[in-house]
């Protein structure tokens, strides 16, 4: 039986993870008692007598956990941003590159993609890939979150008048110093040569997020048809039971708690051939495929297990 250590249990992602481990019978659950959970004997205890651990902490405390590590057996799955673009991490978004679900099967140093990142990613990567936008081209990302994607305190800031930073606003655009921590991760796993720019806004729902990156097609040297895009999103994500690319049944709105409590990506390619614009979508939630869901997916190809095990299809 597969022992799983998730350290940072209490928290939101945390909560969600077991939530999709709870009645599994493949595997058994490591938690910390309220008491322990963040003394580090305890924690270094649990680290290394599981066969995995899913580290659902902020980026020091989840690099702190890997140093606590010693048991060379021990599989890792970092739902932080600490590993994202780090060498010897493999980056945990089973279906983005054609070879990635067989560097995920049995690996042991698995860092989790970013909500917003899995959004980008899944819309752009194919597409520049396949070299139908150019590597260098110069893209923009605006992308709306519910709120629990700033973990309790933001939570609590929405839900809790008392709160530090309570609020009663419905929606805001924040990283206003363009240097948010997931434009890295965006670049480097998109294989862009440039940094894009990226516009995060966060709204009064609990979970759920849009990820809309638009093209002006009309400025692209032999630029491709909506048809052309939807195929290769199509192509790459055939077969795949958590990414589905909507192809002529799109809907005239789209909701940002349309996928919320799945953890579903839905891609849509909207399109005014005429105009030369077309507007990239992705649906998902933020703690579904944007974070336990995906720790999930990967603890399963870790360890070996069925990679839907668990998972809100
Ligand atoms: N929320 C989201 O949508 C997403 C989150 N993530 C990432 O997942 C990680 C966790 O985020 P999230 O669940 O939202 O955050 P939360 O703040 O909701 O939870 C973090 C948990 O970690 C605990 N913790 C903090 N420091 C330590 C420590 N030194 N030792 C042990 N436990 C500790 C906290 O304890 P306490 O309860 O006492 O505060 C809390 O329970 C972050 O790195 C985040 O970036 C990734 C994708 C999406
Ligand atoms: C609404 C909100 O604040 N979202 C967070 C992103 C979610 C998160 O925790 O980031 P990771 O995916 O990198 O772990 C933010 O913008 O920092």
């Amino acid at each position: 039986m597969t022992r799983v250590f998730i350290d940072g249990a209490a928290g939101t992602t945390g909560l969600e993870i077991r939530e999709r481990l709870a009645g599994r019978d493949d595997l058994s659950v490591i938690v910390l008692s309220d008491a322990d959970r963040k003394d580090a004997a305890a924690r270094r205890g649990a680290l290394n007598e599981a066969d995995a651990v899913i580290l659902c902490l902020p980026d020091d405390a989840a690099r702190e956990a890997v140093s606590l590590i010693e048991n060379p057996d021990v599989r890792v799955i970092d739902a932080s941003t600490a590993h994202r673009t780090t060498d010897g991490w493999a980056y945990g978004f089973a279906e983005i590159e054609p070879e990635r679900r067989t560097e995920l099967s049995g690996a042991r140093r698995i860092s989790n993609p970013g909500c917003y990142p899995t959004g980008f990613l899944a819309l752009v990567r194919p597409l520049v890939r396949a070299g139908l936008i150019p590597g260098d081209w110069p893209f923009t990302v605006n992308a709306t979150s519910g709120y629990s994607g700033g973990g309790k305190s933001m939570i609590a800031a929405f839900e809790d008048a008392g709160a530090p930073d309570a609020t009663d606003t419905a929606f805001r655009i924040y990283a206003l110093g363009l240097g948010h921590k997931h434009v890295a991760e965006m670049q480097v796993q998109g294989g862009l040569a440039h940094p894009p720019l990226f516009m995060p806004a966060v709204a009064r729902t609990y979970r759920g997020m849009l990820v809309e990156v638009p093209l002006q097609l009309r400025a692209m040297a032999n630029a491709p048809s909506a048809a052309a895009l939807r195929d290769a999103l199509a192509e790459a994500y055939a077969g795949s039971r958590l990414v589905s690319v909507h192809r002529g049944d799109d809907p005239s709105l789209l909701m940002l708690e349309r996928t919320a409590g799945t953890d579903r990506l839905e891609l849509f390619v909207f399109a005014n051939e005429a105009a030369g614009q077309v507007r990239l979508v992705a649906a998902l939630d933020n703690l579904g495929k944007g974070a336990g869901g995906a720790a999930v997916q990967n603890l399963n190809l870790a360890v070996g297990l069925d990679e839907y095990a668990g998972l809100r299809l």
